[in-house]
C-alpha cells in the first residue's frame, strides 16, 4: 500500500541482496521508520519485541531469517537449529511455523552450497504468494459488503466494526480483515470503519493510521464501547483477522476477539473472519485447549506509548507500581460465535466439513 504516495510492501529485500527491511511498528503510527535486519538473531527479536507483527508478516520475516542464517552456516544441523529458535519467538500465530517449515522443505534436498540461495528465493516466494493470496481474500470480501451495502438506503455506509491490526501493515500487502474495506473504498462504496483501539499494544492505532492514509472514514474507539456500538445498531458487519483457524473453525486472535464475537452474536451482527491459507491449522481441532496462548510481559499492561505532551514518544505508567498484571495476548473464538470465513479462495462456514471442501490438499 502507499505512504504519502509511495508504494511499500511491508518487507522488502535491501539493497545487499541478503538483508531485508521492515518498518518499526513500535513507532508507528507515530514515526516511519525502517529497519534494516541482517542475521536471524536481529529477525528474531524484531518479532519477540513486535517490531514486526501480524501473523502473515512474522511468517513471511521469519522465512527470511531462516535464509540468513543458511548464508551463515548451511548445515542441516543450523537449519533445525534455527528454524527451532525462530519458531519459539512467538507461540500463537501458526504462519511463522508454516512459513519456517516451507523454507526447511525448499532446502533440504539442496547441497549446502545452494541452501541459502534457494532459501531466499522460497522467501521470496512466501512474500509473493501472501500479496495476492490478501487481494483475492478482498475480492470474497468486497462481495459480502456489497451485499450489505444492497440492503441499505443510498448514501448510508456499511458500517465496519474491527479488532486489532489485520492491515497490509500486518501482512506483506493488502491486510486480510481490511483487504475488503480498500477494496470497497476503492471501488466508490460508502464505508464506514469502528476501530477498536486493541489494548494493550494498540494495533488499533496502527488500523486507524492505515485507513486515515488511503481516506477511508473512521472512528477509534475503546475495546469496550464495541459491545455498546452493537446494542444501538450502529454496526452492521464485524470482520477481524486471525492468528490461526483450527480445522473445526475455532478462531485464534488479539485478545478481546471473542468478546465482540459474544457481542455479535448476541445482537444477530455478522461476524467474519479473513485468513489465508499460512493461517489454517488442519493439525489442530480444538482451539481452546490446542493453541498455545501467548502470554507477554506485563509492562505492556501497566504502561502504554504514546506521543508524549511535549513532543516525541515514550511510555507512562497507566497502573499502580505494586499492581502486578496479567498479559494473554491473545483468545479463542469458537467457531459457534463465526459467520463465516473470507479465505483467498472464497467464503465458507467455520466447520471442518466446509474448510475440508474448500482446502482438500489440507485434508
Ligand atoms: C493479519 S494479522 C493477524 C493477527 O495478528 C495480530 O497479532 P499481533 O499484532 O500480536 O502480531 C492480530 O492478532 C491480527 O488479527
Amino acid at each position: 500500500m502507499k505512504i504519502n504516495g509511495t508504494p511499500y510492501r511491508s518487507v522488502w529485500l535491501d539493497a545487499d541482496g541478503r538483508s531485508i527491511r521492515i518498518f518499526d511498528q513500535t513507532r508507528l503510527p507515530w514515526a516511519v521508520e525502517e529497519l534494516v535486519l541482517s542475521d536471524e538473531e536481529a529477525v528474531a527479536h524484531a518479532i519477540r519485541s513486535m517490531q514486526v507483527r501480524g501473523a502473515p508478516l512474522i511468517g513471511a520475516v521469519g522465512a527470511y531469517g531462516l535464509a540468513m542464517a543458511l548464508r551463515r552456516d548451511p548445515s542441516i544441523e543450523n537449519l533445525e537449529r534455527s528454524a527451532a529458535m525462530l519458531n519459539e519467538t512467538r507461540p500463537t500465530a501458526v504462519n511463522l511455523k508454516w512459513a519456517l517449515d516451507r523454507i526447511c522443505a525448499a532446502v533440504r534436498n539442496h547441497p549446502p552450497e545452494r541452501r541459502a540461495e534457494a532459501a531466499y528465493a522460497e522467501a521470496a516466494a512466501i512474500c509473493d504468494d501472501d500479496v495476492e493470496t490478501n487481494r483475492k481474500i478482498g475480492e470474497h470480501g468486497l462481495e459480502l459488503l456489497k451485499e450489505i451495502a444492497a440492503r441499505k438506503p443510498p448514501g448510508e455506509p456499511v458500517r465496519v466494526l474491527t479488532h486489532c491490526n489485520a492491515g497490509w501493515i500486518a501482512t506483506v500487502d493488502y491486510g486480510t480483515a481490511l483487504s475488503p474495506i480498500y477494496q470497497a473504498h476503492d471501488a466508490g462504496m460508502d464505508v464506514h470503519v469502528w476501530v477498536d483501539e486493541t489494548r494493550p499494544r494498540n494495533q488499533g492505532a496502527l488500523t486507524a493510521w492505515e485507513l486515515g492514509s488511503h481516506g477511508v472514514p473512521h472512528t477509534f474507539v475503546t475495546d469496550n464501547a464495541g459491545g455498546h456500538l452493537m446494542q444501538h445498531g450502529m454496526v452492521d458487519i464485524v470482520i477481524v483477522g486471525t492468528d490461526r483457524v483450527t480445522r473445526n473453525g475455532d478462531v485464534a486472535n488479539k485478545i478481546g476477539t471473542y468478546l465482540k464475537a459474544l457481542a455479535a452474536k448476541d445482537n444477530d451482527i455478522p461476524f467474519w473472519v479473513a485468513l489465508p491459507h499460512s493461517t489454517l491449522d488442519m493439525s489442530v481441532r480444538d482451539g481452546l485447549t490446542e493453541i498455545p496462548i501467548e502470554e507477554r510481559s506485563s509492562a505492556e499492561v501497566t504502561a502504554t506509548t504514546g506521543r508524549l505532551p511535549k513532543g516525541g514518544v515514550g511510555a507512562i505508567r497507566v497502573a499502580p507500581e505494586s499492581s502486578p498484571a496479567a498479559n494473554p495476548a491473545f483468545d479463542v473464538t469458537p467457531a459457534r460465535l463465526v459467520t463465516g470465513l473470507i479465505t483467498e479462495r472464497g467464503r465458507c462456514g467455520a466447520s471442518e466439513e466446509a474448510l475440508s471442501a474448500l482446502y482438500p490438499e489440507k485434508v
